[in-house]
């Protein structure tokens, strides 16, 4: 069955929004990290691998039971570089000790989207710590040197549809890759910390070149010296997963709305949240400074 939502005792949204503001002025205070990129996208990838080890079949895995924080979870290599966003996290969990692993996770990739100027994301406490020995095994994450039909399959296992599966790597738009970590170089000139739909408009638009890298890996580089994960490219090889890539490409409003609603749907997977009400939309601090 479903994993069941527990409330936390007491807590409304007024606390949840002193842990969003206490990551978002991290995020600010500590704006050198990886050649000034910032920790955002590091955060973003943090709640999608917490989320993404979730298997319909068994309910096994998700964002519920906070199991990243075990070792063997943590030390996946898929995971490699994620790292820095958990040591990010750490006095945070100090501060506000009464939220779970599973909501802190997911709650820091929703702040870190905000302040990257992204969608509202709406987000539900009430995951749970989970034991140890509900850890997921490795190797539930994706292999970015696969084709179309590889990633359609792999988030099949998810549920999600060709156009929530486009939505949901518009997130590409954010941060780099790291040789150290992935075995891909990412550009640092296009590297960004700000959410836009930038990623399908340099699909379309640059001249790609499929190219070894020095880890030996096939990567797509492009004159301007983006780059593009073969599971990127995937999205404008495939007819069915290129239509959206145009559409979001053009309209970057719809981008927004459908990867709003397809990273709540990844971050809730597996959750049955019940009676526990509506879910929280947090203020940016821009909206809370005026
Ligand atoms: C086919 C599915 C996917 C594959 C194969 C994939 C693969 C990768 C790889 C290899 C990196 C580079 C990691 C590094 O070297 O540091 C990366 C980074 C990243 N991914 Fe994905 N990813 C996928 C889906 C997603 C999704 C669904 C999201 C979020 C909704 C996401 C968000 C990010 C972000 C924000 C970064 C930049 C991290 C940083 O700059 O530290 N990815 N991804
Ligand atoms: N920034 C970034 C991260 C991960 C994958 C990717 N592909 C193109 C850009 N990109």
């Amino acid at each position: 069955a479903l994993h069941l939502a527990k409330a936390q005792d007491g807590k409304s949204l007024e606390d949840f929004q002193k842990v969003y503001n206490a990551i978002a002025e991290k995020l600010r205070d500590e704006d050198e990290f990886d050649g000034y990129i910032g920790y955002g996208p590091n955060l973003v990838r943090l709640s999608w691998h917490v989320s993404g080890t979730f298997d319909k079949n068994d309910n096994s895995g998700g964002s519920f039971g906070g199991t990243y924080r075990f070792k063997k979870e943590a030390d996946d290599p898929a995971n490699k570089g994620l790292q820095n966003a958990a040591h990010f996290l750490e006095p945070i969990a100090k501060k506000f000790p009464w939220i779970s692993h599973g909501d802190l996770y997911t709650l820091a990739g929703v702040t870190a989207l905000q302040e990257m100027q992204g969608p509202k994301i709406p987000w539900r406490p009430g995951r749970v710590d989970a034991d140890e020995k509900d850890t997921p095994e490795n190797g539930r994450l994706p292999d970015a040197s696969q084709d179309g039909s590889y990633v359609r399959h792999y988030f099949g296992r998810f549920g999600f549809t060709d156009q929530e599966i486009v939505a949901l790597l518009g997130a590409h738009c954010l941060g780099k890759t790291h040789l150290e970590n992935s075995g891909y170089e990412g550009p640092w000139g296009a590297a960004t910390n700000t959410f836009t739909n930038e990623f399908f408009v340099n699909l379309l638009n640059e001249n790609w070149k499929l190219e070894k890298n020095e880890a030996g890996n096939k990567q797509y580089n492009s004159e301007k010296g983006y780059m593009m994960l073969p599971t990127d490219y995937a999205l404008v090889q495939d007819g069915k997963f290129r239509k959206y890539v145009e559409k979001y490409a053009k309209d970057q409003d719809a981008f927004f709305e459908d990867f709003k609603s397809a990273y709540v749907k990844l971050l809730e997977n597996g959750i049955d949240f019940g009676k526990l009400g509506k879910a929280y939309v947090f203020k940016t601090l821009d909206e809370q400074d005026s």
